[in-house]
């Protein structure tokens, strides 16, 4: 086991870079601190309030940034950080902040657990992302067994925890989740929720550039799934009530729904949106904490499993609440363009959520 991580599972604590603490030094059950002193020295903190949250691929390109604005978050009292890389130094640096929450960071797969065990909310965003010229899809090899494995933790250590799937293809991890939930008895579809937000992130975005409003006072329901087509803005659903030019809306449909190859083509081949992902991914993780803590009237766009369409998964508004998803909104008044739209979007989901499926059940 790398004891160069901050674990109180393991009853061992690191709280400085680890080359200044050999882990020769340490024996299984010693607590030392930043200055070697043994952690009974320290005064004992009341358990603040809040709740506990786990990022799952911590020390990646969106891992990082979200684990920095967790740790920002009142709503957090716990913040668990795994990777199976470089989550001593992430977590290092990231518990140096003075904000309320406590950092602990986990390295590698003998550790999954111990960072899981007790979480209320786990956020993933685990896996690789694209490079020019890929599609999320061939992002399914790798991504699909990394959720697997992660998703088989999750159902053994915190059955109850609400789960953010960020991992691409989300069309098809999310249900890949589901089916290891299942398989595992712990399946409950309000608790399982793929992360859109950053379609409708964008979609507020670019609508307000094209309004000339405060994207702040806008709001663009996105529903569908998380690749090309299946991204699916309803414009005529805008809020604030507006109306847009046949142009506009083939502009602000074909730029949201290839937002994200928008980001991979201006990196070059240094991966994909992580800063506006983290972002995207906190603006989710506050809304279900909120959600959790009992506060009402909570809603957002997500993916998860639903009667909305004929398909078993599908993005739409859902209202969140101390149970995770309490409510599912139907789509609402479409107009030719989104029917147009919605057709294509479940044809090509209804093969990615298969293919999810599949991949379990096989
Ligand atoms: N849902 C969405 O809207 C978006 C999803 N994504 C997806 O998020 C994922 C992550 O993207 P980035 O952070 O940019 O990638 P990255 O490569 O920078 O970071 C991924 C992290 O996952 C870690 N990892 C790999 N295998 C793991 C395992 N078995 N357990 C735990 N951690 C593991 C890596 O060590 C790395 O630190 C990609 O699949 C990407 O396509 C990206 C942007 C938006
Ligand atoms: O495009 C990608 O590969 C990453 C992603 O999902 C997004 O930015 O929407």
């Amino acid at each position: 086991m790398d004891s160069s991580v901050i674990s109180d599972a393991n009853r061992r604590i690191i709280r400085i870079s680890s080359h200044l603490l050999p882990p020769s030094n340490l024996q299984m059950g010693e607590e030392i601190d930043r200055c070697g002193l043994r952690r009974e020295i320290c005064r004992a903190k009341g358990a603040a309030p809040g709740s506990k949250v786990a990022i799952l691929g911590a020390a990646g390109g969106i891992g990082q940034p979200l684990a920095l604005l967790m740790k920002m978050n009142p709503l957090v009292s716990v913040l668990h950080l795994y990777d199976v890389v470089n989550t001593p130094g992430v977590t290092a640096d990231i518990s140096h902040m003075d904000t309320g929450a406590v950092v602990r960071g986990f390295l590698g797969q003998a550790q999954l657990e111990d960072a899981l065990t007790g979480m209320d909310l786990v956020i993933i965003p685990a896996g690789v992302p694209r490079k020019p010229g890929m599609t999320r899809d061939d992002l399914f090899n790798i991504n699909a067994g990394i959720v697997k494995t992660l998703c088989e933790a999750i159902a053994k250590c915190c059955p109850n925890a609400i789960v953010n799937l960020i991992s691409n293809p989300v069309n098809s991890t999310v249900p890949i989740a589901a089916e290891v939930f299942k398989k595992a008895g712990t399946f409950d579809p309000k608790r399982l929720l793929g992360v859109t937000m950053l379609d409708v992130v964008r979609a507020n975005t670019f609508v307000a550039e094209v309004l000339g409003l405060d994207p702040r006072d806008v709001d663009v329901p996105v529903v569908g799934g998380h690749a090309g087509v299946t991204i699916l803005p309803l414009l005529s659903q805008v809020k604030p009530a507006c109306s847009f030019t046949d142009k506009e809306i083939d502009y602000l449909t074909d730029r949201i729904q290839n937002g994200g190859t928008e980001v991979v083509e201006a990196k070059a081949g240094a991966g994909s949106a992580t800063l506006s992902m983290a972002y995207a991914a906190v603006k989710f993780a506050d809304a279900c904490l909120r959600g959790l803590r009992g506060d009402a009237g909570i809603v957002e766009c997500a993916f998860v499993a639903s009667q909305v369409t004929e398909l078993p998964f599908f993005a739409s508004k859902v209202r969140l609440g101390r149970g995770g998803v309490e409510e599912i909104y139907p789509l609402g008044p479409l107009n030719e363009y989104e029917r147009v739209g919605l057709d294509k979007a479940k044809k090509e989901l209804a093969t990615s959520i298969q293919k999810g499926v599949s991949f379990i059940r096989k």
